[in-house]
């Protein structure tokens, strides 16, 4: 699959990373020659960010190419992204060009606020695929436009981890960039009136409602808010305030040199001691920590990654042995030693144990049933070093299934083809009421021992070792 990037500035490199990184080819057209070197920045704080949402490896990456005219790279392309600057003019000469070269590939363009007939009065069909910064974390798109090609283009957003999200009606500045508007009206104010400055306006949300936001929205956090009388209860204590001034809504600040360097010089001032690549990893080590931590309960954006995850293809086999995982190394796993840390060997192996158990039938349905597999016992061999980035592989072999027994043999291979590690782990069928051992379900015990039988005449070498034994 191709997608080409036209215009290669924050938000085109954004999607340059986003499709890359889930193995489509990019070709970008940008005539600033500083667009290879800024994609690539972009790119390498992408490969250090999006994996890391992810228990499995994404697909190998795409190809990435340069073009010096706008056909070339549309040429054979299947999505097309408009991410020229903010001017409808310029969006003018630039969609017919793109129309032109785009045979029946998907023309999405990247504006905040234009709608779809304002962009293709020159006749082209282009559909507005709105997205935020960073467009290689945050899943949402704002889809606007035909309706059939916005579901072709779901589909597509769906494909590469992205969240799609309709809009019914086309209006200026879509749904976010509406309530964003209002937010950022009203800190033009603030700051402008001497009540607040920038990093005051920033603790207000970062402190509170930001990191409400993040996982329920507006309305479901207000009707929290509304306490056991819910949201009726929310409207008639706060509706009053709906005509008291609590906002400046309607009113725009003059926006002259002197609100410009007011907002800027305290920006300086709060910020300016990091670069703006800096920023961004900071800005994307938190992102990734707050999706992470969403995945859990499948709420916003961790709910998106989880379906995106499970969509993803199953590994298959390695050397005669199922592939249990395979993921690419987040930084956040490596340490001092500037590689993997130790705990995440086991991470990894108790992520395959997760897997074989759900190939035997000791799924998600047999754990609510009230039986699981607990672990009893562990060891580790550290073979070699594993480094951010690279492709971990790990195969499962079983050593035993008899009776209450699950005797694995992890191997956690490198993206080089290199044994980095095994991983030999004892379970133990448990009654999850009772908290005791207990006899697998029949169906479970036999899936088991199918795979102890295909696996019994494969060599194992290094399992059954204890701490300190010489090497022979
Ligand atoms: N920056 C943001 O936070 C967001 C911006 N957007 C939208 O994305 C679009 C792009 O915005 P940014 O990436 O922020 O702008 P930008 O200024 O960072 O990048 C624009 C890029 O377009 C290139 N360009 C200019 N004329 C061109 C042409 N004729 N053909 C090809 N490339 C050309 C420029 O060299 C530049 O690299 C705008 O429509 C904007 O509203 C959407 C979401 C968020
Ligand atoms: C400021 N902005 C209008 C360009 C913002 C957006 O369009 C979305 C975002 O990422 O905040």
């Amino acid at each position: 699959m191709k997608a080409a990037i036209v215009g290669g500035g924050v938000i085109g490199g954004g999607w340059a990373a986003r499709f890359l990184l889930n193995g489509w080819d990019v070709a970008v057209f940008d005539p600033d020659p500083q667009a290879e070197r800024k994609i690539g920045e972009v790119i390498a704080n992408a490969r250090r960010a999006l994996p890391a949402l992810y228990d499995r490896a994404l697909p190998p990456e795409g190809r990435l190419s340069f073009h010096a005219d706008l056909a070339t790279a549309v040429a054979g392309a299947q999505w097309v992204q408009e991410s020229v600057p903010e001017s409808l003019p310029l969006k003018h000469r630039v969609l017919p060009a793109i129309a032109a070269a785009a045979g029946d590939a998907i023309i999405g363009s990247s504006t905040s606020g234009f709608k779809p007939s304002e962009l293709n009065q020159a006749g082209t069909n282009a559909v507005v695929a709105h997205p935020f910064n960073p467009v290689y974390l945050l899943p949402l798109v704002e889809l606007v436009g035909d309706a059939a090609t916005c579901a072709r283009a779901a589909d597509i957003l769906r494909g590469i981890g992205m969240f799609p999200l309709i809009v019914r009606k086309e209006i200026d500045a879509h749904i976010a960039d509406r309530l964003l508007e209002a937010v950022w009206r009203e800190a033009l104010w603030l700051v402008k009136d001497g009540i607040a400055t920038t990093e005051e306006i920033d603790e207000s949300i970062r402190m509170a409602f930001g990191i409400r936001w993040a996982q329920m929205g507006l309305f479901e956090t207000y009707r929290i808010a509304g306490g056991e009388a819910g949201m009726k209860h929310f409207m008639a204590q706060f509706g009053p305030a709906l005509s008291w001034p609590w906002t400046k809504l309607m009113d725009v600040p003059e926006f002259n040199d002197e609100l410009v360097d007011l907002i800027a010089g305290q920006s300086d001032a709060q910020s300016g001691h990091l670069s703006i690549r800096d920023l961004e990893r900071l800005r994307d080590d938190n992102v990734v920590g707050m999706i992470r931590a969403l995945r859990r309960s499948g709420s916003g954006a961790g709910g998106v990654v989880r379906d995106h995850e499970a969509s993803l293809p199953e590994p298959g086999e390695k050397a005669g042995l199922p592939v249990t995982a395979t993921r690419q190394v987040p930084v956040t796993w490596t340490d001092y030693n500037g590689h993997m840390n130790e705990t995440h060997y086991l991470e990894a192996a108790s992520l395959a144990t997760d897997r074989f158990m759900e190939m035997v039938g000791a799924d998600a349905g047999y754990v609510a049933s009230g039986k699981s597999y607990f672990t009893v016992e562990n060891h580790i061999r550290y073979l070699d070093e594993i480094h951010a980035g690279d492709r971990l592989t790990v195969t499962t072999q079983v050593l035993g299934g008899q009776g209450k027994k699950m005797h694995l043999f992890h191997r956690l291979w490198r993206g080089d083809g290199t044994l980095a590690a095994t991983v030999e782990t004892m379970l133990l069928h448990t009654d999850l009421t009772a908290r005791r051992t207990s006899l697998p379900d029949a169906a479970v015990a036999q899936a088991l021992s199918d795979w102890a039988a295909r696996h019994r005449d494969m060599p194992a070498e290094g399992a059954g070792r204890f701490v300190g034994q010489p090497a022979t």
